[in-house]
């Protein structure tokens, strides 16, 4: 393809930039437990300093990847998509989540916030990240806020996203992966005393699988 042809299929989202996909366990959320086909986009600029995935930041470096093979890929194996990153949300999801529609998947994104909404999906983890607050239409969006904890200061932020998310969403809590032995005890407390909130464990880590 040439470079604009290129460019113009990345601006209409009927190529991706793919870093992985894979058939696993759902370890997050709401959804913990389930069955998931997670379909991983390279890309993000908003620089958590504990991030998990830090290879997926440069874009360059993951194939331009026709949405058509990743929703074959996806719904031979899966009925629910897990979107995730990367940051998802710097492309134009519409195309994506249209075709995985039409094969009869359910789809479920992962997401910062920190872009305006695009595509349609039937659940929004939003988890929102000092550096690059959330847009409006991210706060509506969303069905679960899971802010991740890794000081005390963010039990303060946490409370100060939950009054900006929509009131229907779920208000969850996770251990900052590194900061588990620390954070843990301060969250259990602190679900206890504010049991609006509830926990969200990485699962998948403690079961060691993707
Ligand atoms: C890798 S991010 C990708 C999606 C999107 N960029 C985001 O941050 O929501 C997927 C989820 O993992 C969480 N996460 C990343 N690094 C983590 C860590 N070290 N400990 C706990 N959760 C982490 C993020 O907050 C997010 O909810
Ligand atoms: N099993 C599993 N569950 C997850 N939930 C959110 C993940 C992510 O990286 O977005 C993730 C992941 O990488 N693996
Ligand atoms: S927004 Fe998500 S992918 Fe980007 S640095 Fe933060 S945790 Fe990592
Ligand atoms: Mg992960």
């Amino acid at each position: 393809m040439l470079q604009e042809e290129r460019n113009l299929a990345l601006q209409e989202g009927r190529v991706l930039p793919l870093m992985e996909e894979f058939y696993t366990i759902q370890g997050e959320g709401f959804y913990s437990g389930s069955a998931a086909y997670f379909i991983r986009l390279g890309g993000c600029d908003v620089g958590c300093h504990w991030c998990d995935v830090k290879e997926s930041w440069d874009p360059e470096l993951h194939p331009l990847t026709k949405i058509e093979d990743i929703v074959a890929n996806a719904s031979s194996e899966a009925k629910l998509a897990v979107i995730t990153g990367g940051e998802p949300l710097m492309y134009n999801l519409d195309y994506l989540t249209s075709k995985l529609k039409e094969a009869g998947m359910q789809t479920n994104i992962e997401t910062s916030g920190a872009y305006e909404m695009s595509g349609d999906f039937d659940w929004v983890c939003l988890s929102p990240k000092k550096t690059k607050l959330p847009t409006e239409s991210a706060y509506a969006a969303a069905s679960e806020l899971k802010v991740v904890i890794y000081n005390k200061h963010d039990f303060i932020f946490a409370e100060e996203q939950a009054a900006k998310v929509n009131p229907n969403a779920l208000l969850l809590l996770q251990t900052e992966w590194g900061k588990r032995q620390e954070m843990m005890p301060l969250i259990i407390e602190y679900v206890k005393n504010n049991p609006k909130w509830r926990i969200s464990l990485q699962t998948h880590k403690y079961l060691d699988i993707p």
